[in-house]
């Protein structure tokens, strides 16, 4: 039996723990008091409208940008402390497209893993497992300029589970897309959820990709405004679009409330 208190312990802290972020872009606080904790072989749902936060809060996860405030943790390693072993269990899918269409699918992967310093036999391997995965097997050779959104989005998700995360960010991945890529993305990262443990923390604004037993979490104007089972945000008098709508609802002009 262990003595560590569950929070000090790296092998039960949850996949993600965001602590009372801030993050401002001069005067302009992009991020408030932030906390959100997806726990393991969890979906999170990161609802927001336009400009609430959600790729400045990926951002200071991902440490694009510097943590100005608060503490983020990932499987227990603080992205201060142990910044290499926490972004070691993180994949991450940004909302901008950035497969090199000039090469080839399996190229494009094969340079992600050696960035990540897996060895070309053991790439190969896992490449082959995760082009099975996203149903993208026999476009291995092809050029990614010829792929579809909807492919080129599986290939960006295979390509952030090549070294192996436990924890997946994805930002509004499916936008632009058609109702069946859509249905197809979601449908293979809950299914690594499902089968594989994977934690996953997906920003949205599409009600369609939430089911009612997900965590979610309402960012608005930089600030946690509700969270719960997505099912429940609304309670029993509204469905969870309804409660978003009314939550991010901004005052009519002339009815600006000053903070
Ligand atoms: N580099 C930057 N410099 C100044 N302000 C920024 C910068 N990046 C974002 N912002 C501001 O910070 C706030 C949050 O923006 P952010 O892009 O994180 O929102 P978002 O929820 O991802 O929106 P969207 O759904 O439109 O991508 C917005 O007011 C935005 O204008």
């Amino acid at each position: 039996m262990t003595t560590t208190p569950a929070s000090a312990d790296p092998r039960a802290a949850p996949a993600l723990d965001v602590a009372r972020v801030g993050h401002r872009f001069g005067a302009r606080a992009a991020l408030s008091d932030v906390s959100i904790t997806v726990e393991r072989g969890r979906f999170m749902a990161l609802l927001g409208p336009n400009g609430a936060g959600k790729t400045t809060l990926f951002s200071v996860i991902t440490r694009l940008y510097t943590n100005q405030e608060g503490r983020v943790s990932i499987f227990g390693h603080g992205l201060d402390r142990e910044p290499s072993r926490a972004l070691a269990r993180l994949g991450v899918v940004f909302q901008a497209r950035t497969l090199d269409t000039d090469l080839t699918v399996a190229q494009n992967l094969l340079y992600h893993a050696s960035l990540h310093g897996i060895a070309r036999q053991a790439a190969k391997a896992r490449i082959a497992a995760l082009l099975d995965r996203v149903g993208l097997a026999e476009r291995r050779d092809d050029k990614v300029r010829t792929l579809s959104g909807g492919q080129s989005r599986r290939i960006e998700i295979a390509r952030s589970l090549v070294h192996g995360p436990s924890l997946l960010l994805l930002d509004e991945p499916t936008v632009g897309l058609d109702l069946e890529s859509r249905a197809d993305i979601v449908g293979i990262v809950r299914a690594l959820v499902r089968e594989e443990g994977l934690s996953v923390l997906w920003a949205t604004h599409i009600f369609e990709e939430i089911e009612a037993g997900d965590d979610a979490v309402v960012l608005h104007r930089g600030r946690i405004v509700a969270r719960g089972q997505a099912g429940t945000i609304g309670g029993s008098e509204e469905t969870l679009e309804a409660a978003f709508r009314r939550l991010v609802a901004e005052p009519k002009d002339g009815a600006r409330q000053t903070a």
